[in-house]
Order: C-alpha cells, then structure tokens, then sequence
C-alpha cells in the first residue's frame, strides 16, 4: 500500500506519529508508523480503531479520522498528548492513490499487526532422551531400526524453532512425535521413549494433541473450497462461539496470512486451477489455526515452493511465534533470509542431535570445532552439508561433543522442570494482547461438535464440491448420455416388437411358414435380446454411478485422513455426508439413463418401478466404489482394484451363462453380487405382463416370488458394503497415527 509521508512542515506530528508507533501497531493491525511513514489506514483512509487502551493513560478515549485531499490529507487526532483533549489538524502528504487496500501479501509491511488475537502462552515445549525404534520384516529377518537416539532440545513460546537436518535424519519423525501424530506400541511395532514436557509439566503429546496444530508437508484441502470456505469449516466443526465471532476470527486469519486477495478463489490442486503453492500452504496454515493452539508444528512448510513464497510462508510463522505461539517447523534447506527468521535450531543427523540452540550460536559454536563457515555462505546449509559430507566417525564425535555439553549444562542447571506426572493442559493464559484486542474472542474455544452439526456442514462442503467440480459433473453425465444413447440405438423398440408379437397370434405366425417350435424359438430370443436390454441399462447405471467416485474420492481420502487426526469430524458423519450427496446425483443420473431407454427401447414394466431398481443398485455400486476406496492403501490403487471388482459382476448377470451352470465352487460369488439381484428384479419388473415369460425366467434363475428378497438382498448389501467402508476408513483413520 501507499503510505502516507509526513509532511515536511508536519515534523512535529511526525515525532508524535513515531512515538504513537510502538504501542499502537501493537494493538491496531490498521495503524503503524514506518520509516516516518504512517502505514495500514483501512481502505476508506478512516483510522477507526481507537488506540491501544491502557498503554498510556494521555492516549485513552483518542481517536483518528483521516480524509483525502488533492495529493494531501488532513489527519484529525482528538487525544490528549499534552494532557489537554484538544483537538488538533495536521497536514500529512498522502501520495496517490490513496484508497488502496493494505497490501497484506507484502510481508515487510504485515510485521508485528498480524495475530493480534493469538494471546501469549508463555509455553515451552522441552523433551529429553526421545527415542524412537521401529520394527521391520518378520522371524528371523526381524530387525529393529533405531530412528531417534536421545533426542533432547526445547521449543519456547515467541520464537520460530526450526529442526535441520538432511534427508532421512529424522525431522519429519521428531515432529510427529512432538505434536502427538507418531502411533506407537506393538501393533505399530513401533516403540517410543523418553520424556516431553509443556509449561513445566510432564505431557504425553498423543493426550494434548488437539493444543497442538499440526501442518502436514502435503496440502491436504478440498480442492473446490476457497480459503475463506476452508477457514469456515474448520472453524464450525472446532470452534465454540457464535457466527460473528468465528467470521471475525476468519477475517483476521486471512489479513493475517495474506490470503484477503484471494480470499474467494478456489484452492484448486493438479485438475482444478486454483491458488498459488504459497498461497496453499498458508491456506494450510489458517486451517490448522483456527483453533488458536499453544503449539504449531509444521513439516516441510517451504517444501515445492519459489523463494519469496517460502519466504512469505516463514515470515508468516514468525509473526505467529511473535504473537506468542510455540511454532516449530522442519526446513531442509533453507535459503539465508529464511534461515535468518529462525530463532532457535536444532540439528538432527542420523536421528541424533547435533546441536541445539540459538541461530546466531551456530556459526561460533561450529566455528570453536574447526568448522568455519566461509563468509557469505548460508549457514544452515553450510552445517547442513557438513553433515552430509564428513565421514560418520567425524559426525559421531561431533554428536558425542554436543551431548557432553549438554549433560554439564544440566548439571550445573538447577531449572530441571517438575517431574509431576501429571499431564499439563496446555492451555493459552489470556493476557497481553490477547486479552486486549481480541476479548471478544475469548468464548472461542476449540470444541467436538454434535454429530448432526458435523453431518451438516460435511454436506454442505459436498454439495458445494459437486456443483463446483464441473470435470467429474461432465463425467457423470456425458458417460451416462453417451452409452445410455448407444444402447438405446443398439436396442431400438426391442419392447414394442416383443408385445406386438405377443397379439399376433400363433396361428398368424404360422402363416408366415414358420412352424410352431420355429416361433417358440424367436420368440425366446427376441426374449433374450430384450433381457439383454435391461442388462445394458443396469450396466450403464452401475458404471456411471461408481465411476464419479473412483475418480473423486482417491483424492479426497488425504483430506478427511488430516481432518479426522485433528479432530474436525468423525468417520461416521463423513461416511453419511458422502452418501447423502450422491444419492440425488444419481437419482438424477438414473432418471435420466431410464428415462431414455424407457422410451427408444420401448419398454414395457412399470417406469417407477424400473427407476427405483435403477437407483438401489447405483446407490450399491456407490457404496463398493467408496469401501474400494476405502480399503486401498494408496488411493492410487482405486483405479486398478475397480475393475477387480466391477467386471466380475457382470459375469454373475447371467448375460453370457446362467449361474446354474458356473462351477460350483464359483457360484458363492452371485451373493456378494449386486448387479444380478438388480438385474432379476428389472426382469420381472418387465417381464410380467409378457407370455411365456416362464422360458426366460427358467433360464436366468429368476424367481418372480422371489421380488422381495431379492429387493431385500440389494439393500442388505448396501448396508454391508457401507458397513465396510466405514470399518475400513476408521482403521486408516486409526492407524495414520
Ligand atoms: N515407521 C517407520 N518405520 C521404519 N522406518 C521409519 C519409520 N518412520 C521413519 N523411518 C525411517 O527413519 C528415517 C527418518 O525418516 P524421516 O522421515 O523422519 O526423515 P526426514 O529427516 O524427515 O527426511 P526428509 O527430509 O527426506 O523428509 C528414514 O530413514 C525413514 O525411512
């Protein structure tokens, strides 16, 4: 934004404007002084905002009104500096143009006025001797990998932590287990030791995690939300507090992570074209907190990004640490301004600490082991080098001469936290800023909402995505148009010939000089043939409704993965939302297949009954498409277990041979198929009002007192594979951490 330069013959109002600075950037985002340039009037040039109250007594109850003129505008402060309440004018030197919104994307300009409503915790996070060792292979290939070795360090509120070290070092396992993600214990076959400590309290982080934000390397976010829909979400499924509080929390996040521009545009991924990798990652950030947590770990957040974005995206996290959180992050290779941002560094090598403490301790202490880094060289990666470089003795005695200053650091340390077992709750003391700007925010708190909150506001993110996502909507519907077309031409009046065969008599048709078993016989194919029809319908509804959420779901399944592990929502409210979206999609998708088909193909049965069948079975084929999705370990895999499970039920259609004749060993098969109970209750549904119906029924082992159970059988497995589905999501959900 355009600042507004204090005028030459203003100087006195500029020292005035200096001395308003420090307290009041503080505690207004829309009010700061820089370089003698008064910044962040809001985009009506109003200075609305009343000062700081209770910073200094002459300040209270003044206010600041600002207007435009030509090239200059009149500043108007009714306050009391000199201990009067007059009120003076002073002339400022405002260049154009003038109302221009804050240019929050510009970090330098942000500085201290973003999280004004992130109250100090005065936490820190401390942990001593953290192992970590993980089982692999089986009997006597067993082998246990040590993957943490007595980690020690600390994290403290109001500084940017920053964990360094080269690929497989163990940062990404160190954060994990910081923030509580890490799982544990035999079945994991994982085992952890060794001791964290918030606020001087012995913690397990697995038991606080929900005070602890975690950002995930990958953005995991629904790819047709914007950021403002995103931070919306987040902040009705987790946050207590009315509407007004929550969008004005909302608002100050995005201000806050430079994200107002682009507060409406969708967040996007690799099909849908969306926002900048930077702008996705603070997108990322804001999601995670909404909650406003003690603690903030982030893993890689610089990770696939341009230098200024990574820059931008570190600049926001140490605003955030300015504003009293605990922010911890893994950086593998950070470039000399972002490295400059860090506070305090803790450098892993091979799973060991290396070294720990504050950034401009690292050259010395390096420097004191005959490390020198050269002049002009970034430090981190000067350090991060060494440890790729030297040979392993050289990075063990290195490690070995950092753990021997540590323990004589600890002995002669007297300020060893309370061994009380107890586990603290990291909770945020609400004073400071916190307690200044934001009081009316202090009824947010972060919460579990009730099923039906959840189940409402997953369907709304659905709905939203369906109409939004125009490629899988074309999907859907062109894949139904075309082969509901092709089969239709394919099978044109296929019906209506069969009935009207059915009113010419025997005696007509043997006229025709076929004889009697003749006509038998085309009449059973021409039964055939149309059979054959209805099959082509089932198939083309059972197809398209699956095929939408093959695609879809894959991609979504990181999304629900990271929200379910931060507690948003839970599997069941999920599992429901996705299914009550779709079920009017493909009512929609099989009214239209039917409604088609109905009409070239001529067919006879009754057109509600049809579409209800229709419609079962898409709802059935939906609910496998989302347990394959469910029960694949990577969501890749969806694309090749799909067909694994389609195609067979079209050999249990009765289309190429009657199960009667399949061996018999197979024939268990049919009852975990969909598609023929779907299949045999269009038949009859068809078949009813046409003579020797009996001949076609025989052949496709079809009972017509059958109908309910076989009505029964679809929806009961409907219920069985959703069952699945649901057993199956949790399982992942549970074993991610
Ligand atoms: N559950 C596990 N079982 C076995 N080995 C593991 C497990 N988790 C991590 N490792 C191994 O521990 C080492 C450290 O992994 P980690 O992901 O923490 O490294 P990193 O420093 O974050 O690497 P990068 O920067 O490449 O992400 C790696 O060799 C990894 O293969």
């Amino acid at each position: 934004m355009a600042g507004l330069e204090v005028g030459d013959d203003s100087s006195a109002v500029a020292a005035d404007l200096m001395s308003l600075d420090m307290a009041e950037r503080e505690a207004d985002p829309f009010l700061f002084v820089q370089d003698g340039t008064l910044r962040g009037l809001d985009g009506q040039g109003r200075l609305t905002r009343p000062p700081s109250e209770g910073n200094s007594p002459q300040r209270e109850g003044s206010s600041a009104v600002a207007s435009p003129r030509n090239d200059r505008m009149n500043l108007r402060m009714r306050r009391g500096y000199d201990g009067t309440s007059s009120s003076s004018w002073w002339r400022l030197r405002a260049p154009p143009p003038f109302l221009e919104v804050p240019d929050l994307e510009d970090p330098s300009k942000i500085g201290l006025t973003r999280f004004s409503s992130f109250g100090e915790s005065s936490l820190e996070l401390r942990w001593e001797a953290l192992s970590m060792c993980s089982w692999t292979g089986h009997g006597k290939k067993e082998e246990a990998v040590q993957i943490l070795t007595n980690v020690d360090g600390a994290a403290r509120s109001g500084q940017l932590t920053c964990i360094l070290g080269p690929s497989g070092s163990g940062k990404t396992t160190l954060l994990n287990v910081l923030a509580g993600r890490q799982s544990s214990g035999q079945r994991h076959r994982i085992r952890i030791t060794g001791q964290v400590w918030a606020a001087g309290q012995r913690v397990d982080p697995r038991a606080v995690r929900s005070r602890i934000a975690y950002v995930m390397q990958k953005d995991e976010m629904f790819a047709t939300s914007t950021p403002r829909e995103a931070l919306a979400f987040s902040a009705a499924l987790r946050l207590s507090g009315n509407r007004e509080d929550r969008n004005e929390l909302i608002s100050e996040l995005l201000g806050s992570l430079g994200l107002l521009r682009c507060a409406d545009t969708c967040i996007g991924n690799a099909v849908i074209n969306g926002l900048s990798g930077g702008q996705r990652k603070r997108t990322a950030i804001g999601v995670e907190l909404i909650t406003r947590p003690d603690i903030v770990c982030l893993d890689e957040p610089t990770s696939g990004l341009d230098s200024y974005a990574a820059y931008q995206v570190v600049r926001v996290l140490k605003d955030l640490a300015l504003a009293g959180c605990t922010v911890i992050c893994t950086l593998h290779q950070p470039s000399s301004e972002i490295f400059a941002l860090v506070d305090h560094v803790i450098c892993l090598c091979n799973g060991r600490c290396l070294w720990e403490g504050d950034r401009e301790q690292m050259g010395p202490h390096f420097d004191k082991l005959g490390y020198r880094c050269p002049v002009g060289f970034n430090p981190a990666d000067f350090v991060i080098f060494l440890m790729q470089t030297e040979p392993r003795e050289k990075t063990d005695s290195l490690i070995g001469a950092w753990t021997n200053t540590r323990a004589e650091a600890n002995l002669s340390s007297s300020s060893l936290p309370s061994t009380s077992p107890a586990a603290a709750e990291l909770c945020r003391t609400p004073h400071g800023r916190a307690g200044l700007s934001f009081a009316a925010n202090a009824s947010l708190g972060p919460v579990t909402k009730s099923f039906r909150k959840q189940l409402w506001q997953l369907i709304k993110r659905e709905m939203r995505a369906a109409v939004r996502d125009r490629t899988t909507m074309t999907v859907r519907f062109v894949l139904s148009v075309v082969l509901t077309f092709l089969f239709g031409l394919v099978f044109q009046g296929v019906g209506r010939t069969i009935i009207e065969e059915e009113e010419q008599t025997l005696f007509d048709l043997q006229w025709s000089g076929l004889n009697h078993d003749e006509v038998l016989a085309m009449r059973k194919r021409k039964m055939e043939w149309h059979f054959n029809a209805l099959v082509q319908v089932a198939l083309v509804a059972m197809l398209s409704a699956c095929q939408p959420v093959i695609l879809t779901f894959p991609l979504e399944r990181p999304v629900f993965l990271r929200e379910h592990s931060s507690g948003t929502y839970n599997v069941l409210p999920y599992y429901l939302s996705k299914m009550a979206v779709e079920i009017p999609l493909v009512f929609m998708q099989s009214l239209m297949t039917l409604g088609v088909c109905y009409v070239v193909m001529s067919l006879n049965g009754n057109f509600w009954a049809l579409l209800g069948t229709i419609v079962l079975l898409s709802v059935c084929s939906v609910a496998v498409a989302l347990a394959i999705g469910c029960a694949v370990r990577q969501p890749r895999e969806t694309g090749a277990v799909g067909p694994l499970v389609f195609v067979p039920q079209m050999l249990f259609s009765g289309i190429f041979i009657p199960v009667s004749h399949m061996p018999a060993y197979l024939r268990w098969m049919q009852y975990c198929s969909f598609l023929p109970y779907a299949i045999k209750v269009l038949g009859i549904v068809e078949f009813r009002r046409v003579p020797h119906k009996e001949v076609l029924f025989d052949a496709q082992d079809i009972r017509e007192d059958s109908l309910l159970v076989y009505i029964a059988f679809l929806i009961l497995l409907v219920f069985i594979f959703s069952l699945m589905g649901i057993e199956m999501l949790r399982r992942r959900a549970k074993h991610l951490f």
